[in-house]
C-alpha cells in the first residue's frame, strides 16, 4: 500500500551515516529531508550540504526534499544538483507555481507541492496534473514529534478521490504526527508515502527493526 520515508529531522546527526544505513537495511527506499529557513517556519534546520551527504551515503535511495523556505524557486537548482530526487515546495511560500514545477522537471526530478494543514486541497486543482506528488502536512510545519491534527484523515481521502476521479497517478505523501497507533489508518486513507521522524529515530528499538516492522504494517503483502 504505502512506503515509509524516515525523516532525518529526528536523527542523531553525530551518527547520521550509521542511522541512515540502518534505515536502509530495514528496507527504507525513501529518505525525507526537511529544509527549514527560519522565515517560512520558525525553525532552522539544514540545507544543500546535508542533501549531498545523504545522497553520498545512500546513492540508491530516493532523496525526498521538503522545502519549508520562502521563495523556494531560488534554490531548486542547488537542491537538484545536490542529489534530491523529489522536491516539494510549499504553495504558501511561492507565487509562481508553474515556473517552479518546470524548473524541478528541467532537472529531471519529481515535482511536488506541499500544503500546510489549513490549506485546502482545492488549492492544487489546477496544477495537480503536472505534479508527481502532493505532500499533505498533517502538523503545523517546523518541528518533529508533534501530534497529528484532527481532520487530516478526511483531507487525505478527499485528495485521493479527486486524483482517482481525474484518472491521475499522483502520489500522496503524509507528513507529521505519524505514530504506531495511526500509521495503518493513514495508509488506508490513500497515502502512498508516509513520513516518520520521531517514530523511527527517537526510540530505544533499533532503527533497522523499527523500519522493517512499520513498513510491513503499511505494506502487508
Ligand atoms: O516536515 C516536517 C515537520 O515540519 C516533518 O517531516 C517532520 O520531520 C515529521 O516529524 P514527526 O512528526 O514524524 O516526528
Ligand atoms: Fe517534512
Amino acid at each position: 500500500m504505502a512506503k515509509l520515508a524516515p525523516s532525518i529531522l529526528s536523527c542523531d546527526f553525530s551518527r547520521l551515516r550509521e542511522q541512515l544505513l540502518a534505515a536502509q537495511a530495514g528496507g527504507a527506499e525513501v529518505i525525507h529531508v526537511d529544509v527549514m529557513d527560519g522565515h517560512f517556519v520558525p525553525n532552522i534546520t539544514f540545507g544543500v550540504p546535508i542533501v549531498k551527504a545523504v545522497k553520498k551515503i545512500l546513492p540508491q535511495a530516493t532523496i525526498d526534499v521538503h522545502l519549508m523556505i520562502e521563495t523556494p524557486r531560488r534554490y531548486i537548482s542547488e537542491f537538484a544538483e545536490a542529489g534530491a530526487d523529489i522536491i516539494s515546495f510549499h504553495v504558501e511560500a511561492e507565487r509562481d507555481f508553474d515556473a517552479t514545477i518546470n524548473l524541478i522537471k528541467k532537472h529531471g526530478k519529481k515535482a511536488a507541492v506541499a500544503l500546510c494543514p489549513g490549506t485546502p486541497v482545492e488549492f492544487v486543482s489546477e496544477i495537480i496534473s503536472k505534479l508527481e506528488m502532493v505532500l499533505l502536512l498533517t502538523v503545523n510545519p517546523g518541528f518533529g514529534g508533534q501530534t497529528l491534527l484532527p481532520g487530516m484523515d478526511e483531507k487525505i481521502l478527499k485528495l485521493r478521490r479527486e486524483i482517482a476521479r481525474r484518472g491521475l497517478r499522483t502520489e500522496i505523501e503524509i507528513d507529521g504526527g505519524v505514530k504506531e497507533e495511526n500509521i495503518e489508518y493513514l495508509a488506508s486513507r490513500g497515502a502512498s508515502i508516509i513520513v516518520a521522524g520521531s517514530l523511527v529515530f527517537s526510540d530505544e528499538e533499533a532503527i533497522e527493526e523499527k523500519v522493517r516492522r512499520l513498513s510491513l504494517k503499511i505494506k502487508p503483502y
